[in-house]
């Protein structure tokens, strides 16, 4: 099982200027809900597109935050350390264009800054019917839950990152309606993963699957979500950004690297078999192996047919 520490690392975190990612960094700079103080000392990175968010970030997360071009040129690196050593540095990066990643490693080098630890917080979902999406949603979809993994990791790799983590998601398990914008997207994370595995064996990969959970992205995605698809993904309830980076954390701290943030998504992975899911790497595996092949010739049928009724149901309301 390859090392995990919240302590003395140097984490960068896309997405990072709200969210999952902004929950992220509050844990590894204030050592929040960790049960310790000292349990940062950690040189923290949060990028996201929008330098203005990213510093109302930094004022949430309660130190002040250094740009990544002040850090380089040396300037107050040490004044923005908080009691326990701890630093945040933010940079605004359109981590969906490759060359802008790698000009943000090249200044993390000149920094000394490469991270140990790489949080691919990026991402997001316009769920609507496939029809009623733009041209650019469609787009959208591609470069922000896909294009953003792929560079990101890409550029980690070449710079050796030792622990890489993508964020999926339970609909990677089980698409359904209204998610087609961002599904076949996260299932992509999941085949990627599952490469990068046989190819950097030595590296650690964690791969989450959360279920709902509250943020500024769930909010505006419920915005546009069709009845239907919140009444499917009903059983996920949203827990809150801090409540599942802790349970994701915790999962880490196991030496898990598939893991979900609810039942409801480990009882999704029981169910979805099949090849590269033999390394113990998620809670209770052979349970779940064992779980999952019942389920899956008993309940999941039924299920499905109960789900068709759904839609069914749903289409014709919507159409009187
Ligand atoms: N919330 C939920 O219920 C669930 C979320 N997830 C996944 O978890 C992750 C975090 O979710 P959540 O906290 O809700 O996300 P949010 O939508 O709240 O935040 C998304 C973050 O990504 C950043 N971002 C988007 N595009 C880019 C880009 N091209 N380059 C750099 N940064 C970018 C945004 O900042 P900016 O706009 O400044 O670029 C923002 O900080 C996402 O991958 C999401 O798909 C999975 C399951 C459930
Ligand atoms: C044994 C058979 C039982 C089947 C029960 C099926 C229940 C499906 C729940 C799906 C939840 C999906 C959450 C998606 C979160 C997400 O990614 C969005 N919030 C986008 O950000």
């Amino acid at each position: 099982m390859k090392g995990f520490s919240c302590s003395g690392q140097v984490i960068l975190i896309s997405g990072g200027s709200q969210g999952l990612g902004e929950s992220f960094a509050k844990r590894f700079v204030q050592g929040e809900n960790s049960g310790s103080s000292d349990d940062t000392n950690n040189k923290v990175i949060i990028v996201s597109r929008s330098e203005s968010k990213l510093q109302k970030a930094c004022e949430r997360i309660g130190v002040d935050g250094i740009s990544l071009e002040q850090y380089v040129q040396g300037k107050d690196q040490n004044k923005n350390g908080n009691e326990n050593g701890a630093c945040l540095v933010y940079h605004s990066c359109d981590i969906s264009s490759y060359t802008s990643v790698e000009a943000m490693f090249a200044l993390l080098r000149k920094s000394e800054l490469i991270p140990t630890q790489v949080y691919m917080c990026a991402g997001g979902s316009i769920p609507k019917l496939f029809v009623d999406l733009t041209p650019e949603e469609l787009q959208n979809g591609i470069t922000m839950n896909y294009t953003t993994a792929v560079n990101l990791s890409h550029v980690s790799l070449k710079h050796n990152v030792p622990h890489l983590l993508f964020f999926s998601s339970e609909v990677a398990f089980f698409p359904f309606i209204g998610y087609s914008q961002y599904a076949p997207l996260k299932q992509s994370i999941r085949s990627l993963v599952s490469v990068l595995r046989q190819e950097h064996s030595d590296k650690r990969i964690t791969c989450v699957y959360p279920g709902n959970f509250q943020s500024e992205g769930y909010d505006l995605e419920n915005m546009t979500k069709p009845s239907i698809t919140k009444e499917i993904e009903g059983p996920s309830h949203p827990v809150t950004a801090a409540e599942c980076r802790d349970k994701i954390i915790s999962s880490i701290n196991w030496g898990l690297d598939e893991i979900t943030t609810d039942s409801i998504g480990w009882i999704l992975m029981a169910c979805d078999q099949g090849f590269n899911k033999h390394n113990t790497k998620q809670f209770m595996f052979i349970f779940s192996w064992i779980i999952g092949a019942i389920l899956n010739i008993t309940v999941v049928p039924i299920y499905m047919l109960i789900c068709k009724f759904q839609i069914y149901q749903w289409k014709k309301n919507k159409n009187t």
